[in-house]
């Protein structure tokens, strides 16, 4: 089986990537299954393509391979745009989705639902030692919850409706979730180049 490295340490996206590129015969490894200890890589970047670009070329540089990276978030209109290439980290450094989804609700409180549009962005990069970066990105629109709702998925999954459900995203089933995802299109892209262009490179 081929495999690609994803510059990862996230256990819900390291899931995600590892249905998905199973289904072409494909297999992810990401940084939570390597032995070494990475240092974390700092996102100094103000969009998703920078950090995703961050990401994926500090490691394609240490292990002198191919590897793939995601940078992605939530933007929320009523809060112009944020949490964005802050997600992971809005509450805190610490990370922790459940914090993070409490300053949401938190700041949304009072809003009505028809002004809680939001969208999911996933930007990837595929970093190759010597060859220029290639990004692709991949969006989800929906809206923000009033509660959480679901136990499946990460992140802010439990307060996010994609568009035309009825359901939040951690209520989905993980195969369901990850034929809409913004994830899933921004992964579809990437195939699509990989299969066309890539192979001419
Ligand atoms: O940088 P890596 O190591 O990949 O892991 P991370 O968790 O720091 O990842 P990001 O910097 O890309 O931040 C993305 C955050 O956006 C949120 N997020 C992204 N995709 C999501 C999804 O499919 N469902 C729910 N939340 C998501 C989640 O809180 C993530 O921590
Ligand atoms: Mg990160």
């Amino acid at each position: 089986m081929k495999k690609v490295i994803l510059a990862t340490k996230n256990k819900g996206k390291a899931i995600e990537f590892k249905e998905i590129f199973s289904q072409i015969g494909m297999e992810i490894v990401s940084l939570l299954d390597i032995s070494e200890s990475i240092p974390d890589i700092e996102e100094t970047g103000e969009t998703f393509e920078e950090n995703a670009r961050i990401k994926a070329e500090a490691i394609a540089d240490r292990f002198e391979l191919p590897v793939l990276s995601d940078d992605s978030g939530l933007e929320i209109d009523a809060l112009n745009g944020r949490p964005g290439v802050y997600s992971a980290r809005y509450a805190g450094l610490d990370k922790n989705d459940h914090k993070n989804v409490e300053k949401v609700l938190k700041e949304l409180n009072g809003i009505e639902t028809e002004k809680r549009t939001a969208r999911f962005v996933c930007v990837l990069a595929f970093a190759r030692p010597g060859i220029d970066t290639v990004m692709k990105r991949g969006i989800c629109e929906g809206s923000i919850g009033k509660e959480r709702k679901g136990e499946h998925g990460f992140g802010y999954d439990p307060i996010f409706y994609p568009k035309g459900y009825d359901r939040t995203l951690a209520q989905l089933l993980p195969e369901e979730k990850n034929k809409i995802s913004h994830r899933r299109h921004a992964i579809d892209q990437m195939i699509d180049w990989l299969e066309t262009e890539g192979k001419m490179e």
